[in-house]
Protein backbone atom coordinates (compact mmCIF):
# COMPACT_ATOMS: atom_id res chain seq x y z
CA UNK A 1 0.00 0.00 0.00
CA UNK A 2 1.46 3.53 -0.72
CA UNK A 3 1.37 5.72 2.15
CA UNK A 4 0.99 9.31 2.08
CA UNK A 5 1.91 11.28 5.17
CA UNK A 6 -0.03 14.51 6.74
CA UNK A 7 1.14 17.69 4.92
CA UNK A 8 0.89 20.75 7.04
CA UNK A 9 0.55 24.53 5.31
CA UNK A 10 3.74 26.14 5.99
CA UNK A 11 5.70 23.25 4.47
CA UNK A 12 3.23 22.64 1.51
CA UNK A 13 3.80 26.70 0.20
CA UNK A 14 7.37 25.46 -0.40
CA UNK A 15 6.79 22.70 -2.61
CA UNK A 16 7.20 22.36 -6.84
CA UNK A 17 4.57 20.67 -8.52
CA UNK A 18 6.12 17.58 -8.97
CA UNK A 19 6.47 17.42 -5.10
CA UNK A 20 2.58 18.82 -4.90
CA UNK A 21 1.51 16.04 -7.06
CA UNK A 22 3.86 13.16 -5.07
CA UNK A 23 1.97 14.32 -1.72
CA UNK A 24 -1.60 15.02 -2.58
CA UNK A 25 -2.20 13.66 -6.29
CA UNK A 26 -3.31 9.66 -6.58
CA UNK A 27 -2.45 8.53 -9.84
CA UNK A 28 -3.18 4.67 -11.35
CA UNK A 29 -5.88 3.59 -8.57
CA UNK A 30 -7.41 1.38 -11.57
CA UNK A 31 -5.66 -1.49 -12.79
CA UNK A 32 -7.23 -4.74 -14.77
CA UNK A 33 -7.16 -7.30 -12.18
CA UNK A 34 -5.92 -5.64 -9.34
CA UNK A 35 -6.96 -4.07 -6.16
CA UNK A 36 -4.22 -0.61 -5.55
CA UNK A 37 -4.23 1.13 -2.23
CA UNK A 38 -3.03 4.68 -0.56
CA UNK A 39 -3.06 4.86 2.59
CA UNK A 40 -3.08 8.84 4.34
CA UNK A 41 -2.26 9.65 7.49
CA UNK A 42 -4.64 12.30 7.48
CA UNK A 43 -7.38 10.81 9.27
CA UNK A 44 -6.03 7.56 8.33
CA UNK A 45 -8.20 7.27 5.11
CA UNK A 46 -7.73 4.86 2.85
CA UNK A 47 -8.12 4.82 -1.21
CA UNK A 48 -8.87 2.31 -3.28
CA UNK A 49 -9.61 0.68 -6.82
CA UNK A 50 -10.44 -2.72 -7.84
CA UNK A 51 -11.11 -3.99 -11.31
CA UNK A 52 -12.06 -7.83 -11.07
CA UNK A 53 -11.41 -9.24 -14.12
CA UNK A 54 -11.28 -13.25 -14.09
CA UNK A 55 -11.17 -13.80 -10.89
CA UNK A 56 -12.39 -12.33 -7.77
CA UNK A 57 -10.36 -9.93 -6.00
CA UNK A 58 -10.21 -9.84 -2.05
CA UNK A 59 -10.05 -6.79 0.08
CA UNK A 60 -7.01 -7.47 2.76
CA UNK A 61 -5.41 -6.04 5.71
CA UNK A 62 -2.07 -6.23 3.97
CA UNK A 63 1.28 -5.35 6.05
CA UNK A 64 0.13 -2.05 6.55
CA UNK A 65 -2.68 -2.56 9.18
CA UNK A 66 -1.21 -5.31 10.93
CA UNK A 67 -4.77 -6.22 11.39
CA UNK A 68 -6.01 -10.00 10.77
CA UNK A 69 -8.55 -8.43 8.29
CA UNK A 70 -9.05 -5.00 6.72
CA UNK A 71 -12.72 -4.47 8.38
CA UNK A 72 -11.26 -5.46 11.76
CA UNK A 73 -11.41 -1.73 12.80
CA UNK A 74 -12.54 0.20 9.75
CA UNK A 75 -15.27 0.97 7.76
CA UNK A 76 -15.83 1.09 3.75
CA UNK A 77 -17.76 2.76 1.53
CA UNK A 78 -17.99 1.45 -2.34
CA UNK A 79 -19.14 3.19 -5.50
CA UNK A 80 -18.75 1.24 -8.76
CA UNK A 81 -17.73 3.81 -11.54
CA UNK A 82 -17.92 0.99 -13.96
CA UNK A 83 -20.16 -1.57 -15.29
CA UNK A 84 -22.20 -3.91 -13.38
CA UNK A 85 -20.50 -5.74 -10.76
CA UNK A 86 -20.98 -7.52 -7.21
CA UNK A 87 -19.49 -7.18 -4.31
CA UNK A 88 -19.48 -10.38 -1.80
CA UNK A 89 -19.43 -9.30 1.91
CA UNK A 90 -19.41 -12.88 4.36
CA UNK A 91 -21.37 -14.69 1.36
CA UNK A 92 -24.15 -12.16 0.92
CA UNK A 93 -23.54 -10.63 -2.16
CA UNK A 94 -24.86 -6.96 -3.21
CA UNK A 95 -25.16 -6.51 -7.32
CA UNK A 96 -23.58 -2.43 -8.19
CA UNK A 97 -24.79 -1.05 -11.57
CA UNK A 98 -22.67 2.18 -12.37
CA UNK A 99 -23.01 4.89 -9.13
CA UNK A 100 -24.55 2.95 -6.55
CA UNK A 101 -23.24 2.57 -3.15
CA UNK A 102 -22.30 0.01 -0.89
CA UNK A 103 -21.46 0.77 2.97
CA UNK A 104 -19.92 -2.56 4.80
CA UNK A 105 -19.49 -1.67 8.51
CA UNK A 106 -16.72 -2.78 11.05
CA UNK A 107 -15.84 -6.44 11.40
CA UNK A 108 -16.98 -8.24 8.18
CA UNK A 109 -14.24 -10.24 7.23
CA UNK A 110 -14.43 -10.94 3.61
CA UNK A 111 -15.11 -8.49 1.15
CA UNK A 112 -14.37 -10.06 -2.40
CA UNK A 113 -14.97 -7.99 -5.75
CA UNK A 114 -16.70 -9.54 -8.70
CA UNK A 115 -17.48 -8.21 -12.32
CA UNK A 116 -20.38 -9.71 -14.67
CA UNK A 117 -18.38 -9.24 -17.76
CA UNK A 118 -14.87 -9.63 -17.39
CA UNK A 119 -14.50 -7.94 -21.11
CA UNK A 120 -16.64 -5.09 -19.41
CA UNK A 121 -15.24 -5.57 -16.01
CA UNK A 122 -17.22 -3.15 -12.87
CA UNK A 123 -14.57 -0.73 -11.47
CA UNK A 124 -15.15 -0.53 -8.12
CA UNK A 125 -13.99 2.87 -6.19
CA UNK A 126 -13.20 2.60 -2.37
CA UNK A 127 -12.81 4.72 0.55
CA UNK A 128 -12.14 3.34 4.31
CA UNK A 129 -11.91 5.21 7.85
CA UNK A 130 -11.31 3.94 11.37
CA UNK A 131 -14.46 3.04 13.31
CA UNK A 132 -15.49 2.27 16.55
CA UNK A 133 -18.67 0.31 16.14
CA UNK A 134 -20.69 -1.95 13.14
CA UNK A 135 -23.32 -0.14 11.11
CA UNK A 136 -25.81 -1.99 8.79
CA UNK A 137 -23.97 -3.08 5.50
CA UNK A 138 -26.38 -1.68 3.32
CA UNK A 139 -26.58 -0.79 -0.57
CA UNK A 140 -27.93 2.79 -1.88
CA UNK A 141 -28.91 2.38 -5.53
CA UNK A 142 -28.01 5.92 -7.19
CA UNK A 143 -32.03 6.30 -8.42
CA UNK A 144 -32.69 6.01 -4.72
CA UNK A 145 -29.96 8.99 -3.36
CA UNK A 146 -31.85 12.28 -2.80
CA UNK A 147 -30.25 14.78 -5.32
CA UNK A 148 -29.35 18.55 -4.07
CA UNK A 149 -29.33 20.70 -7.09
CA UNK A 150 -26.39 23.88 -6.63
CA UNK A 151 -24.81 26.82 -8.80
CA UNK A 152 -26.48 28.17 -12.07
CA UNK A 153 -25.73 28.28 -15.15
CA UNK A 154 -24.92 32.11 -15.02
CA UNK A 155 -21.73 30.85 -12.65
CA UNK A 156 -20.84 28.21 -14.52
CA UNK A 157 -21.22 25.85 -11.59
CA UNK A 158 -24.62 23.98 -12.20
CA UNK A 159 -24.64 20.53 -10.65
CA UNK A 160 -26.32 18.05 -8.22
CA UNK A 161 -24.97 16.23 -5.08
CA UNK A 162 -26.11 12.59 -4.02
CA UNK A 163 -25.03 12.41 -0.97
CA UNK A 164 -24.69 8.58 -0.12
CA UNK A 165 -22.86 8.44 3.38
CA UNK A 166 -23.71 11.01 5.71
CA UNK A 167 -26.49 12.04 9.03
CA UNK A 168 -29.48 11.26 6.95
CA UNK A 169 -28.33 8.22 4.32
CA UNK A 170 -26.46 5.16 4.98
CA UNK A 171 -25.37 4.99 8.33
CA UNK A 172 -21.47 5.43 9.76
CA UNK A 173 -19.04 5.95 11.89
CA UNK A 174 -17.22 9.04 10.47
CA UNK A 175 -17.25 8.29 6.97
CA UNK A 176 -18.82 10.46 4.65
CA UNK A 177 -19.12 9.84 0.86
CA UNK A 178 -21.51 11.45 -2.39
CA UNK A 179 -21.49 12.44 -5.53
CA UNK A 180 -21.39 15.79 -7.86
CA UNK A 181 -22.68 15.94 -11.05
CA UNK A 182 -22.12 19.16 -13.50
CA UNK A 183 -23.94 19.85 -16.14
CA UNK A 184 -23.30 20.18 -19.56
CA UNK A 185 -20.96 23.47 -20.50
CA UNK A 186 -20.86 24.15 -16.54
CA UNK A 187 -17.14 23.54 -15.36
CA UNK A 188 -16.59 24.64 -11.76
CA UNK A 189 -17.34 22.74 -8.47
CA UNK A 190 -17.60 24.40 -4.93
CA UNK A 191 -16.72 28.24 -5.96
CA UNK A 192 -16.93 29.90 -3.33
CA UNK A 193 -14.55 27.66 -2.33
CA UNK A 194 -14.33 26.25 1.07
CA UNK A 195 -12.02 24.81 4.08
CA UNK A 196 -13.41 22.37 6.55
CA UNK A 197 -10.49 21.87 9.38
CA UNK A 198 -12.54 19.20 11.23
CA UNK A 199 -12.33 16.78 8.39
CA UNK A 200 -10.06 15.56 5.51
CA UNK A 201 -11.64 15.07 1.94
CA UNK A 202 -10.88 13.20 -0.76
CA UNK A 203 -11.77 13.81 -4.46
CA UNK A 204 -12.10 11.09 -7.28
CA UNK A 205 -12.74 12.80 -10.68
CA UNK A 206 -13.92 10.49 -12.97
CA UNK A 207 -16.46 9.87 -16.39
CA UNK A 208 -13.70 12.45 -17.81
CA UNK A 209 -12.79 12.11 -21.63
CA UNK A 210 -9.13 11.02 -22.44
CA UNK A 211 -7.77 14.44 -23.27
CA UNK A 212 -9.91 16.43 -20.78
CA UNK A 213 -8.58 18.21 -17.51
CA UNK A 214 -9.57 19.70 -14.44
CA UNK A 215 -7.67 22.21 -12.31
CA UNK A 216 -7.76 21.19 -8.82
CA UNK A 217 -7.66 23.86 -6.64
CA UNK A 218 -6.08 23.59 -3.22
CA UNK A 219 -3.48 24.95 -0.16
CA UNK A 220 -4.55 27.52 2.74
CA UNK A 221 -7.19 30.39 0.84
CA UNK A 222 -4.57 32.91 0.61
CA UNK A 223 -1.86 30.56 -1.01
CA UNK A 224 -3.62 28.09 -3.39
CA UNK A 225 -1.80 25.44 -5.79
CA UNK A 226 -2.91 23.28 -8.26
CA UNK A 227 -3.18 20.01 -9.39
CA UNK A 228 -4.00 19.41 -13.13
CA UNK A 229 -5.60 16.15 -12.95
CA UNK A 230 -7.17 13.41 -15.47
CA UNK A 231 -9.79 11.04 -15.75
CA UNK A 232 -9.96 8.42 -12.32
CA UNK A 233 -6.84 10.66 -10.63
CA UNK A 234 -8.08 11.33 -6.96
CA UNK A 235 -7.11 14.10 -4.95
CA UNK A 236 -6.08 14.25 -1.06
CA UNK A 237 -7.63 17.56 0.66
CA UNK A 238 -5.94 17.94 4.01
CA UNK A 239 -8.47 19.69 6.21
CA UNK A 240 -6.88 22.87 5.87
CA UNK A 241 -7.25 22.96 2.08
CA UNK A 242 -9.30 24.74 0.00
CA UNK A 243 -11.01 22.07 -2.53
CA UNK A 244 -12.51 23.47 -5.49
CA UNK A 245 -11.75 22.85 -9.48
CA UNK A 246 -12.51 24.02 -13.18
CA UNK A 247 -12.66 21.71 -16.05
CA UNK A 248 -12.28 21.31 -19.86
CA UNK A 249 -15.38 20.36 -20.15
CA UNK A 250 -17.89 19.41 -17.33
CA UNK A 251 -17.03 16.16 -15.03
CA UNK A 252 -17.98 14.33 -11.96
CA UNK A 253 -16.36 13.51 -8.76
CA UNK A 254 -17.32 11.43 -6.09
CA UNK A 255 -15.94 13.55 -1.97
CA UNK A 256 -15.53 11.63 0.72
CA UNK A 257 -14.65 12.74 3.97
CA UNK A 258 -13.41 11.51 7.29
CA UNK A 259 -12.63 13.05 10.49
CA UNK A 260 -14.10 15.09 13.92
CA UNK A 261 -17.81 15.45 13.04
CA UNK A 262 -20.43 14.64 10.77
CA UNK A 263 -22.02 17.76 9.70
CA UNK A 264 -21.86 18.15 5.66
CA UNK A 265 -22.53 21.35 6.35
CA UNK A 266 -19.88 22.13 8.59
CA UNK A 267 -18.23 24.22 5.93
CA UNK A 268 -16.09 27.54 6.04
CA UNK A 269 -16.72 30.00 2.83
CA UNK A 270 -13.68 31.92 2.02
CA UNK A 271 -14.42 35.39 0.77
CA UNK A 272 -13.33 36.37 -2.69
CA UNK A 273 -11.32 38.57 -1.67
CA UNK A 274 -9.42 36.49 0.37
CA UNK A 275 -8.47 33.87 -2.29
CA UNK A 276 -5.00 34.54 -3.00
O1 LIG B 1 -19.73 20.73 -5.75
C1 LIG B 1 -19.70 20.84 -4.52
O2 LIG B 1 -19.96 21.91 -3.94
C2 LIG B 1 -19.31 19.68 -3.72
O3 LIG B 1 -19.32 18.58 -4.21
C3 LIG B 1 -18.90 19.92 -2.32
C4 LIG B 1 -17.91 18.89 -1.86
O4 LIG B 1 -18.45 17.69 -1.82
C5 LIG B 1 -17.33 19.25 -0.55
O5 LIG B 1 -16.30 19.85 -0.51
C6 LIG B 1 -18.01 18.84 0.68
O6 LIG B 1 -17.33 19.29 1.81
ZN1 LIG C 1 -15.40 20.14 1.36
Amino acid sequence: MDIRYAANPEDTKKYTTEKLRNEFLIESLFENGAINMVYSHHDRVIVGGAIPTSSALRLDAGDALRTDFFLERREIGIVNIGPKGKVVVDGEAFELNKRDCLYVGLGKKEVLFESDDQANPARFYLVSSPAHKEYPTKKLPIAEAQPTKLGSDSESNNRTIYKYIHDEGLQSCQLMMGMTLLEPNNMWNTMPAHVHDRRMEVYLYFDMDEESRVFHFMGEPGETRHLVVKNEDAIISPPWSIHSGVGTKNYTFIWAMAGENYTFKDMDFVKMEDLK
